[in-house]
């Protein structure tokens, strides 16, 4: 098993290919997926916040490695940096204080404002990071995404957004986030409250439904609500359409959706890219997709950390500038250098 791992892992790096690892929650292994350019059943797709672009890894011959195992070198010839995207303080501020004003003026009940997060280093030791990443957040989906054209990314989200199983589906309702200390008030309660109405409204031709919480949850550095949600459905496609409704959910866009996502693709002021997009597999047995948070970009002396959080009309905006700062620890905290 090691050593086809480790073959495969080698002519994929001579030959300069896009691949990926990617560790489930609670495992102790990771997959390596790299396209083998024709169809398989197992299938990994990479889609972005803004649904533009979807990329799919079809491999028939998914290799597995204890993460332990993984060697600590690997030599990526990664970009350097050239394009500057992390926005001062002062100008998030503004984009939060108009983004209060926007919610307060309109029908627009919530809205999840972003920004990039810039640190410079010696260069980042990828696998020594990956391998931290997997001690600190055992629940979280661990992955690290080399591509050719959009570069290599890493994250450790803690939302599950669908999984199916014997046409059983599972997702969860993930928002709201305070420092461990402190205790929700009505604006984080009520703003995950959106995202659970949002998802059960997605699920109507199902049966079954079940909705457990909101429980509070340790995400590392800080706590979210999450309410667990399941219910059955009738067949494969019913998933994928599912999927389709549920994305992107107002834990990372807003409600009512499309004026969310409009005030976002406007006033962000940068792209988000594959940031609250949502990555995942179908393969034979089982269907994950998991949302594309806690992740960064990774480049030759430089890491963009992506980070975000929902705004409602009473939100404070230097609480939630220092939400993203706590949020930008999950990574930026863990990053091995050189
Ligand atoms: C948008 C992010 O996280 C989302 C927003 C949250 C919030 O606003 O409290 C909490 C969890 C996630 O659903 C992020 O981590 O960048």
């Amino acid at each position: 098993m090691q050593n086809k791992f480790q073959a495969k892992l080698e002519n994929i790096l001579t030959n300069n290919k896009s691949f990926l690892l990617f560790r489930e929650p609670n495992s102790d292994f990771v997959d390596l997926w790299a396209d083998q350019k024709f169809e398989s059943k197992n299938k990994f797709i990479f889609n972005r916040f803004d649904n533009s672009q979807q990329i799919i890894i079809n491999d028939d011959d998914i290799e597995s490695i204890q993460i332990e195992k993984l060697k600590n070198e690997l030599d990526l010839n990664l970009e350097s940096n050239f394009t500057q995207e992390a926005i001062s303080y002062e100008s998030y501020i503004a984009l939060l204080q108009n983004t209060v004003k926007e919610l307060n003026q309109t029908n627009t009940d919530k809205i999840v404002i972003s920004r990039i997060k810039e640190i410079s280093n010696k260069g980042v030791n990828i696998i020594k990071t990956f391998k931290a990443l997997h001690l600190h957040y055992p629940n979280a989906y661990l992955y690290l995404w080399y591509s050719i054209n959009d570069g290599l990314w890493i994250g450790a989200s803690p939302e599950l957004l669908l999984q199916e199983e014997d046409l059983t589906i599972k997702t969860v309702s993930l928002a709201g986030t305070l420092p461990k200390n402190e205790q929700w008030s009505n604006k984080e309660i009520l703003e995950q409250k959106v995202v659970t109405d949002y998802i059960i409204s997605k699920l109507e031709n199902t049966t079954n439904l079940h909705v457990d919480g909101p429980h509070t949850i340790d995400a590392g550095f800080f706590n979210h609500l999450k309410s667990y949600i399941s219910a059955d459905v009738k067949s494969y496609d019913q998933v994928n359409t599912i999927l389709q409704k549920l994305h992107p959910t107002p834990a990372v866009c807003g409600m009512p959706q499309q004026d969310a996502q409009n005030f976002i693709l406007k006033n962000e002021g940068y792209d988000r890219k594959f940031y609250a997009g949502y990555f995942g597999y179908k393969r034979e047995k089982k269907s994950l997709y998991f949302v594309n948070l806690r992740c960064a970009q990774i480049f030759k002396n430089t890491v963009k950390l992506y980070v975000g959080g929902g705004i409602m009309p009473n939100s404070n905006p230097q609480k939630e500038w220092d939400e993203t700062e706590l949020k930008s620890k999950t990574i930026g905290n863990l990053l091995v250098t050189d």
